[in-house]
């Protein structure tokens, strides 16, 4: 089998760097670009040593077109919002894959991406790409379904220089939780609360976010009912989890149609 050809874009990162790793490392994938925003401090400089490996011979670029003509088949995408929704409309018009795992989209980010995926780009988007967040969503969606009257609120903590809020795991498990109430989300969430606020609403999904240090992601769905309360939490311990997946989705998003897909599409929980 030929290998799959990668673009990381975002590649300057936190998440870039360990991107970078994690397709170097791949028997089954071969880098062939790595992008950055226009003016960004990484442009110039080998992929490789910039993510602390060995030199890979592919320079940071802020251009698309160059890697595309290498063949590219996929970008792996952790940027920002923008860009991720200016890649996905790329991704559309080659017929590419594009994992997004960029977090902190809006409604009408979601609503472009989700149009690239119906005009030609193979998308696998998700706020995390963890295996064992997957697994944590499919409990979190079963427990609100058990327990319909708990009051559901989610914690998460991340490091001090993460910029979205809620992030997009705690979102992504509202959502599950919502699905388990056969509610929306939206309708129905507490995204913060300040001064006065008056007792709590039955039936809304809360959130809570916590930002300090160096932490790589933790996040707690807290069902709090008479007497008791469950707590089902993941802690991320290295990015590492977050790269593995989104190659995995790579792979996976290679031999399907063109369309938006979860990463629990990938891990085949919908069929
Ligand atoms: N889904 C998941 O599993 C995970 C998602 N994330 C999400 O991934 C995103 C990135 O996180 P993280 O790596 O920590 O953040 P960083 O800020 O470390 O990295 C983002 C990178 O994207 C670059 N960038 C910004 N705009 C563009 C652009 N137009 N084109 C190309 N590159 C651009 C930034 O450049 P510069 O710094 O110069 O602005 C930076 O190098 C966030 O949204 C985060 O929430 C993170 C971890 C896991
Ligand atoms: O910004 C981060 O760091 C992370 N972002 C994702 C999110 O918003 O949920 C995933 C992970 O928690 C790390």
């Amino acid at each position: 089998m030929s290998k799959l050809r990668i673009i990381v874009a975002g590649a300057g990162g936190r998440m870039g760097a360990a991107n970078l790793r994690a397709v170097a490392t791949h028997p089954d994938l071969e880098l062939v670009g790595a992008l950055d925003r226009p003016g960004s401090s990484a442009l110039g400089k080998d992929a490789g040593t910039l993510a602390g490996a060995e030199p890979l011979g592919v320079t940071i670029s802020d251009a698309l077109l160059p890697a595309v003509m290498k063949g590219a088949h996929a970008i792996i995408d952790f940027s920002a919002p923008a860009a991720s929704v200016a890649l996905a409309q790329t991704a559309a018009n080659l017929g590419l894959v594009h994992i997004i795992g960029t977090t902190g989209c809006s409604e009408a980010d979601d609503a472009a991406i989700a149009e690239a995926g119906r005009n030609g780009a193979r998308i696998v988007k998700s706020g995390n790409f963890s295996p064992g967040m997957v697994a944590l969503a499919v409990l979190v969606e079963k427990a609100a379904a058990a327990l319909a009257d708990y009051d559901v609120e989610i914690l998460e903590m991340h490091h001090n220089l993460k910029v979205d809020a809620p992030s997009g795991t705690a979102l992504l498990l509202g959502e599950a939780a919502a699905r388990g109430r056969d509610i929306s989300l939206k309708d129905n969430s507490v995204r913060s609360r300040d001064g006065h606020t008056g007792a709590r609403q039955a039936g809304t999904i809360g959130f809570a976010t916590l930002r300090g240090g160096n932490v790589i992601g933790d996040h707690s769905v807290i069902l709090a009912g008479p007497s008791e309360r469950i707590e089902l939490t993941h802690r991320a311990q290295d990015r590492t989890i977050y790269a593995n997946g989104a190659t995995r989705a790579a792979l996976w998003a290679a031999n399907q149609p063109a369309g938006l897909y979860s990463m629990a599409d990938v891990l085949g929980l919908n069929d």
